[in-house]
């Protein structure tokens, strides 16, 4: 099945559940009116109950595709609050009856599909291909293997009549290319750029050559060349290049909480926000809101105005007396649409409003660009300008976090403390800068070979800490042990010539209830220390010993 189609049978499915929901709610309410109606002395509170549903069709009809329920239940909402301000006379209370009577005889036809773009639909596309035309056989081996240790499918051309065909039997991801005047694909370089533009989005290219002439470089240029390798190659330097130009250093999907009680509203905007690739969770007791926040840590919270109990910005401004909160942008998503209204919520607490119903695309750009922006000043505020990991403090709080959620949900936590090995030798023997280059290496490694539930950050110079919930310390062992197969694997390139690099890790999980982060972190340090002291490159998880840490 297609993502779209799939995304599609959701959808419908939804809506299907909330027209079923109609065909039962909408004659209850009628009764609920006609009843009122009919009493000598109405009860204003029995009024609330019949407002509060209307607010709700108000907000979600329209969303699932019935909007002139959607209209007529918003009408019926502000009429009902105006008895409810004014007084409920027999006039009133026979036109809200009437209304609501009407209501119910509305077409529940099927609901018009709304078109599904691709832009709703996530890249799911885990391991990247890429196509690598290199006349030099092993050169073309080393850059394969360095490149599908970092987790990328590559296929090898060694001509460019064997590349052409291949591209235009379908596009890759990205192309690293020869493009040296004697080489193979200096003269493809026109094809690429009439490719390029016959592709609905451009391919990364990264060019090689042997000399960084002008010519060369433009020519590149012009079909699309986003990065530019002379020989010899660092193909850890050619490796992070790749990465940015997938932007892959922001690839962690966004986090998205939503708080709203109407749970067949809440289920619609998690399917079609998941389906855009990002973590939804709904939350629909206010109550468990803060303890869902510390759990999940959303880059957005999407938030309904009026629940039964609590208001929005009540809840809004709760989030805010937390200092680890306030970046996190606040958007209300109501069928408030009285202006006044809407800039009291903003002015108590909250960023944005969002009026229901809201279609899935609208609601899809609006969140997507909030979360961009809040994950862009974080990033800016936490990240390491070197590696883009999370600063000292900032690793250090995430281990707090773990640690905290470990000790609550009785799940394992490991955490490794990861350093190179002799990395002052290679800042002696080569340069500060190619010494630079072997921290992002390793930086990019973790992170391309670490799952996205992991936070991993640069905790010193050559020291990252890497965090893994629901992981025990033999996992968390063999996956380093993974990794620092793969790192030692890596050539490295030299003013002395290549050269490679290893690291030496510790782990510890959280072993005793006791135990807070300090602990953890000290005995993660133990390990390492006894793996610097056995001969580096290895993995120690230190065996615990009575009253030692
Ligand atoms: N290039 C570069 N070097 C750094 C950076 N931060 C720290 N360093 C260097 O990393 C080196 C760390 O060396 P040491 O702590 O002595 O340890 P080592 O040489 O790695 O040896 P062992 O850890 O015992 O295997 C120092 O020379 C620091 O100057 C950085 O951002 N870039």
């Amino acid at each position: 099945m297609q993502p779209t189609d799939h995304l599609r049978a959701q959808l419908q499915q939804l809506s299907d559940g909330f027209r079923q929901r109609l065909k039962q709610q909408l004659p209850a309410l009628r009764d609920q009116a006609l009843e009122l109606a009919a009493q000598q002395k109405p009860d204003l509170q029995s009024l609330e109950p019949i407002r509060d549903q209307l607010h709700m069709l108000a907000g979600s009809a329209g969303s699932f595709g019935f909007a002139e329920v959607g209209v007529q239940a918003r009408e019926l909402e502000q009429l009902a609050n105006r008895c409810l301000r004014d007084g409920f006379g027999e006039t009133c209370r026979q036109e809200l009856a009437d209304g609501i009577a009407l209501l119910g005889r509305l077409p529940l036809g099927p609901a018009p599909e709304e078109p599904i773009t691709d832009q709703m639909i996530a890249d799911t596309c885990e391991n990247r291909g890429i196509q690598v035309l290199e006349a030099n056989p092993d050169l073309a081996m080393r850059m394969s293997q360095t490149l599908e240790s970092f987790g990328y499918r590559v296929e090898r051309h060694a001509d460019a009549e064997s590349l052409t065909s291949a591209l235009r039997a379908h596009q890759p991801d990205a192309l690293v290319i020869d493009v040296s005047p004697a080489g193979p694909g200096y003269q493809m370089l026109e094809t690429i750029a009439e490719l390029q533009s016959s592709w609905s989005h451009p391919m990364p290219l990264i060019a090689v050559s042997d000399n960084d002439d002008f010519d060369i470089q433009i020519a590149a240029v012009r079909a699309g060349a986003q990065g530019f390798f002379t020989r010899p190659v660092d193909l850890a330097a050619l490796e992070n290049r790749l990465e940015r130009c997938f932007g892959s250093l922001q690839n962690e999907p966004f986090r998205i909480l939503v708080v709203d009680d109407d749970t067949a509203l809440a289920a619609r905007f998690a399917t079609v926000l998941s389906a855009a690739g990002m973590l939804v969770e709904t939350v629909e007791q206010p109550r468990q809101l803060l303890e869902h926040i510390d759990n999940f840590l959303p880059d957005v919270i999407v938030m309904d105005v009026h629940m039964p109990g609590y208001s929005g910005p009540e809840l809004a401004q709760m989030i805010r007396l937390h200092d680890n909160w306030l970046r996190v942008p606040i958007l209300y998503l109501s069928a408030e649409t009285d202006l006044g209204r809407q800039m009291a919520a903003l002015l108590k607490a909250g960023d944005d409003f969002i009026t229901k119903p809201i279609s899935d695309s609208a609601l899809l750009t609006t969140v997507f660009s909030r979360a961009q922006r809040a994950r862009l000043v974080s990033r800016a505020l936490a990240r390491d300008s070197l590696t883009g990991l999370l600063k000292h403090a900032d690793i250090k709080e995430q281990v707090e976090l773990e640690v905290e959620r470990s000790q609550r949900t009785h799940m394992p936590v490991s955490v490794a403390m990861i350093d190179i090995d002799h990395f002052k030798l290679v800042n002696d023997r080569h340069g500060h800068g190619v010494g630079d280059n072997v921290i992002r290496a390793l930086a990019n490694l973790l992170r391309q070979r670490l799952r996205k539930i992991d936070r991993l950050g640069r905790y010193g110079g050559e020291e990252f800490v890497a965090v893994l919930p629901n992981c025990n310390t033999q996992d968390a062992k063999s996956i380093l042990d993974d990794i620092r197969k793969g790192f030692e694997a890596l050539q490295f390139s030299g003013s002395e010539g290549p050269f490679q690099c290893t690291f030496s890790a510790g782990v510890s999980a959280c072993e005793a209830p006791e135990w807070q982060t300090e602990e953890v972190l000290e005995r993660a340090d133990a390990g390492l220390y006894q793996a610097k002291a056995q001969g580096r490159n290895r993995i120690v998880a230190p065996q615990q010993k009575q009253g030692l840490l």
